[in-house]
């Protein structure tokens, strides 16, 4: 059942309490709502997401984010390593979390991430082995109908894809010119990107197909997909949104802290109530709102002056890391980019007629038309005066996406482009989440600390050096016109420059709240994701991680909710 307001919950005693309806906490509903022995709350700040049409298009994404009812709309603080910058840091506040609102892109990292995951937990449950049965477990993965004259045979590999999930996977339905251009690429022996049928697979370097969550032209998110109707008939499932959950309470026990309730607050009425979970409470807040709620109960590090410390716990907030990106722009000889129907309103509106009658067209894609996986090669001057932050030799420094259009639409005059996101996926310049104030209303302090290493620095450089590369590789001579937002002549330090004045966020943060062996000081969570030294509390979503997942980082999220209901549901079976 969905309540609309906290006032309308019909009782306060729950077994299991979830703050958070992303992908971490709509799995845990759906997998603790399977026992219907379980009475199972959900708790949502942001309200429902059903009938919004940017939110079912695919290729309506990036209208979500900025300024919207559907978002926390945080900045973070200005940003040492891009000349004092401040940037937006989008996060889902709806439900569904952020994948109702993100780019659908649907990835997995390199088993390397998934192994240096175990070796950091002690835990071999979280090896890429022991995960991939919980990635397939996740996915439906679903067919498509490319126009047959602009196929250039998509491929995956069918033994590591799951048919029976939850959430959508499929590839673009609609294909474009340039598909089979980027693609050709790599049977060039000038291509630094071979051919990789599939980077799903535990081994992502090269340069293939994307596949995304979508289903049916229409995006696959947390709340359509854990939280569609089959969960919400459950009787044992109630979810409560527009609620804050502010805090935890807790009573020390000698050493141990035990937490049985949260404390929440209408966003619609004020309504203040305190709920019990009598078996466990899991906060699934995101990497952004989990550490926040425990920095609000006391459990952290230090605590705002005139506030009491419940439990030390250093690492909490600390060690955020986040995917940084950068778009270089070519104008293109090719003219079925977006710019067709972007820049021209009749043709807009035809295409959102051919959407909502067939659930196809343009609109039904999402942005990327190929992925490029690369790693800095060994003897890269580099590592000789910085380790290598990548978990081994699988895992990819940097990604580039290809796009048949202009991504940012920054205002660039009219005509055909390509964009090449190149995007740093093992940064190693880590930052924090802090408060700013004791009210939980007031946006915490974001810093993840761009750039301010000197190997990410470095990386950056080298992919757009790439990225150049790639641009002239003759295939890519044949469609591409000049560049359209940066100087291939420019020098490092021009190119350095450019790159801070320029780069965003990917918006994956991760590590927040990491996991690490049990018995360690070091870290929030143990490797079964409770809280260390408090009973009866786990956090589960992607602050967990104890290092950032060198790919988009929904999938993720989704196959560790996985394997952690399976940890809760054997804990109290
Ligand atoms: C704009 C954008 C684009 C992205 N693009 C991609 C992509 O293309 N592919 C990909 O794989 N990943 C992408 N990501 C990242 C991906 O969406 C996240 O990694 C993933 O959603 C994290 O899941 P989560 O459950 O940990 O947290 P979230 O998805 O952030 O969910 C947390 C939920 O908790 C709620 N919440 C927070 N605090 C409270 C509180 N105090 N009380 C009650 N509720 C609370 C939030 O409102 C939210 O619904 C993108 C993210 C964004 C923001």
């Amino acid at each position: 059942r969905l309540y609309q307001d906290l006032k309308d919950l019909p009782k306060a005693d729950w077994d299991f309490v979830i703050v958070g309806a992303g992908p971490a906490g709509s799995v845990l509903a759906h997998r603790l709502s399977e026992v219907k022995s379980n009475n199972v709350l959900l708790i949502e700040a942001g309200p429902s997401n059903e009938n919004i049409l940017e939110m079912s298009i695919p290729f309506f994404a990036s209208r979500l984010i900025a300024a919207t009812p559907w978002d926390w709309n945080y900045t973070t603080i200005p940003q040492e390593g891009l000349d004092g910058r401040e940037l937006p840091f989008p996060r889902g506040h709806v439900l569904g979390g952020s994948s109702s609102t993100n780019f659908m892109v649907h990835t997995r990292g390199s088993s390397d991430d998934y192994d240096e995951f175990a070796r950091l937990t002690g835990d071999p449950g979280w090896s890429w082995e022991s995960m991939l049965p919980y990635f397939m477990k996740n996915e439906r993965w679903s067919s498509f109908d490319p126009k047959p004259e602009l196929d250039c045979t998509r491929t995956h590999n069918p033994s590591v894809h799951g048919t029976k999930g939850k959430t959508s996977v499929s590839q673009s339905a609609y294909g474009s010119e340039v598909d089979c251009v980027l693609l050709s690429t790599t049977e060039d022996p000038e291509s630094e990107f071979s051919f990789n049928k599939d980077f799903n697979s535990g081994t992502p370097l090269g340069l293939g197909w994307p596949q995304a969550n979508v289903g049916n032209g229409t995006r696959s998110s947390a709340a359509t997909s854990y939280l569609g109707k089959d969960a919400m008939a459950r009787k044992n499932l109630h979810v409560v949104i527009n609620t804050l959950a502010t805090r935890v309470i807790g009573e020390k026990e000698r050493d141990t802290l035990s937490v049985k309730q949260v404390e929440l607050v209408s966003k619609v009425t004020g309504v203040k109530k305190t709920v019990k979970a009598s078996k466990e409470l899991i906060l699934s807040a995101g990497s952004v709102g989990s550490p926040a709620i425990l920095l609000h109960s006391g459990i952290g590090g230090k605590t705002l002056p005139g506030k009491k410390l419940l439990h030390k716990l250093p690492d909490v907030g600390q060690n955020l890391l986040d995917h940084p990106m950068f778009t270089f722009l070519w104008k293109t000889k090719l003219t079925d980019t977006f710019e067709d129907y972007v820049q021209n309103a009749t043709r807009m509106n035809e295409l959102i007629g051919l959407w909502n009658a067939t659930r196809s067209g343009p609109l039904a894609n999402t942005y990327p038309n190929a992925i490029g996986w690369h790693r800095l090669p060994v003897d890269d001057p580099i590592f000789a005066e910085e380790a290598d932050p990548s978990s081994g030799d699988k895992t990819a420094h940097l990604e580039f996406i290809f796009i048949n259009g202009n991504l940012p639409a920054s205002t660039l005059p009219d005509g055909n482009y390509l964009s090449i996101v190149v995007a740093l996926v093992t940064p190693s310049s880590a930052g924090s989440v802090t408060l700013a104030s004791a009210d939980p209303f007031k946006a915490p302090l974001i810093d993840p600390a761009f750039l301010t290493s000197k190997f990410d620095v470095h990386a950056f450089r080298y992919g757009a050096k790439l990225a150049q590369r790639f641009a002239n590789l003759t295939v890519m001579q044949n469609v591409l016109l000049e560049p359209a937002n940066f100087d291939p002549n420019w020098t490092d330090d021009e190119l350095d420059a450019w790159i801070r004045e320029n780069m965003i966020s990917v918006f994956h943060p991760m590590k927040t709240c990491r996991a690490s062996r049990k018995g360690s000081k070091i870290g929030v969570v143990d490797p079964d994701l409770k809280v260390k030294g408090v009973k009866g509390l786990r956090v589960v979503d992607a602050s967990v991680f104890p290092l950032l997942i060198s790919a988009h980082t929904t999938a993720p999220v989704y196959a560790l909710a996985e394997r952690a209901a399976d940890l809760i549901k054997k804990e109290w079976s």
